[in-house]
């Protein structure tokens, strides 16, 4: 079992969603300032991750990474899976922004990889399951200093996600960042506008 009851009892949260290894710990690292457990390894992070801000009642939280870790077998990768929908579920009054990330260079592929009659490729399904929670979701598109045709990989994504192209029309939920390279202004921005929607400005110092 995963242990998901280390969660600081705070009321407002923004919460990191994605894949093994599409840089989470990189960008909480980065949004914190605070070094976490973080791994070249896929499937390190197990364990939610919680930076804490209790003067504000607020909480940063870097879930699992799900989908497909080297050395980890089905029966654990679904086990996370569904232990990571059972948090959202329970904390959505509390979730302001979710964070979905996705590794820019080769999200395309694995979702068409994914896709059939049969089959939803997890970043859609999350991205759908967040709406169906009425959580503000931000995906942000990681590692874009490996991406060279940059609008068009984000034009497939907003294709891929069911949102009309361009992608420049929906910037409140596509931002692409390099979270090692520290560039992460198109995500800050779409956090605060999600923010400033439920009238929490007070958060903005956090991004
Ligand atoms: N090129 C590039 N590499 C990145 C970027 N962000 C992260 N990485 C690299 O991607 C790899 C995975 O990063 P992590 O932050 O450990 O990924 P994670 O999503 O936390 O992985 P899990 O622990 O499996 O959940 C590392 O080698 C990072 O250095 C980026 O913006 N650009």
């Amino acid at each position: 079992m995963i242990e998901f009851d280390t969660r600081p009892d705070r009321d407002a949260e923004v919460a990191l969603v994605g894949r093994s290894n599409v840089g989470k710990s990189t960008l909480m690292r980065e949004l914190t300032g605070h070094s976490f457990d973080t791994g070249g390894k896929p499937g390190v992070t197990r364990e939610p991750n919680h930076y804490d801000w209790a003067p504000e009642d607020f909480v940063i939280t870097d879930l699992p990474g799900f989908g497909f870790m080297s050395g980890v077998d089905e029966d654990l990768r679904e086990e996370i899976k569904t232990e990571i929908v059972h948090y959202l579920e329970a904390y959505a009054d509390n979730v302001l922004v979710a964070v979905l990330v996705v590794d820019g260079k080769s999200v395309i592929d694995i979702i068409d990889r994914h896709s059939g009659p049969d089959e939803i490729p997890y970043d859609v399904e999350m991205f759908h399951f967040l709406r169906e929670l009425d959580i503000p979701t931000v995906v942000a598109v990681n590692k874009m200093d490996k991406v060279d045709n940059e609008d068009e990989r984000l034009n497939e994504l907003c294709d891929r996600l069911g949102l009309y192209p361009p992608w420049k029309q929906w910037q409140e939920v596509i931002a692409p960042i390099s979270a090692k390279k520290g560039q992460l202004e198109p995500l800050h921005e779409a956090v605060r506008e999600h923010l400033h929607e439920q009238n929490r400005d007070d958060l903005f110092k956090f991004f």
